[in-house]
């Protein structure tokens, strides 16, 4: 099993997250808090109260775990690809898989990598949800103090399996998003790449671009069930499963719920995927 691929997808998903974080936590409080009247007043408000470090409120744990999570994703996805095609990935450009080995590979890896994001995920989504500014004197303190006191609480308050709380939504929204955007990145690299040849940096970057604002616009709906799935029983009420969830948010806030975050998953998405499948291409290149 080619572990340069694990290696690769550490690396570049590190590169994006620290590039992206800022607006996935404007994300995660437009889609879990009535507070802010859009992405511009919530911006506003996070810098004027908690600084540019509100933005970077709960990164350092996805640091570590987007290292994790990206590593399985891009290593699952080259691995089943192999396992299917009997190609490495230099092998591939001269054989290209199907677009429905693409997939399958693409949603095997997206759904092994969600196993692995889960608690992590909670956590990021507990602490940006923290929108009290930074420790000031009478100002009440935040309800975790950091992420292990994040998963220290919630293993002591909601069980061991508190920490997977979400994980469900979290798996149907990852799992076919990640099919589609392995398939977009390849498709749209083919177009513009004679057969046979790697593809340009620029082809590379426009087509990781879209490939990850396809993904993020057609996972949107459940990024916001999941995210409310995940901050039940704090703020938000109990919810009895992913159905529950999505029936009482259409009925409380309308359809236009399952939108809440599209377009800051969008922008975000195309920067962040651009440099993450970038650097993929270009340390596996280097090390071949
Ligand atoms: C499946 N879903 C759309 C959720 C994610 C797809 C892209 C994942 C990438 N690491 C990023 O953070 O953008």
């Amino acid at each position: 099993m080619p572990v340069e691929e694990f290696v690769a997808g550490w690396i570049s998903g590190a590169v994006g997250l620290v590039l992206g974080h800022p607006f996935d936590t404007v994300k995660v409080r437009l889609q879990t808090q009535t507070a802010y009247r859009g992405i511009v007043d919530c911006v506003v408000k996070t810098y004027r109260h908690e600084s540019l470090l509100g933005f970077f409120k709960g990164m350092s744990f996805p640091i570590v775990s987007i290292a994790v999570v990206n590593s399985v994703l891009f290593g699952v996805y080259s691995n089943t690809l192999l396992a299917l095609t009997a190609t490495s990935h230099q092998e591939r450009r001269a054989q290209p898989p199907s677009y429905t080995q693409v997939f399958i590979a693409g949603c095997t890896g997206g759904f092994l990598q969600a196993c692995c994001l889960a608690p992590f995920d909670l956590v990021k989504v507990r602490l940006q949800n923290q929108t009290e500014p930074r420790a000031q004197l009478g100002s009440p303190p935040p309800r975790y103090r950091g992420p292990v006191h994040c998963v220290a609480s919630i293993f002591r308050e909601e069980g061991p399996r508190g920490l997977f709380r979400g994980a469900w939504a979290l798996m149907l929204r990852d799992t076919p998003p990640l099919g589609l955007y392995f398939v977009t990145y390849e498709w749209l690299c083919r177009q513009s790449t004679p057969d046979g040849q790697n593809p340009s940096s620029a082809t590379v970057l426009v087509a990781g671009g879209f490939a990850g604002t396809t993904s993020w616009m057609i996972a949107t709906p459940l990024d916001v069930i999941k995210s409310r799935m995940q901050m039940a029983g704090l703020k938000q009420r109990e919810y009895r499963g992913v159905l529950d969830c999505i029936v009482s948010s259409a009925r409380q806030e309308g359809l236009g719920v399952f939108f809440r975050g599209l377009t800051i998953n969008s922008a975000r998405a195309f920067p962040v995927n651009a440099v993450t499948f970038l650097s993929y291409e270009y340390l596996l290149h280097s090390w071949a």
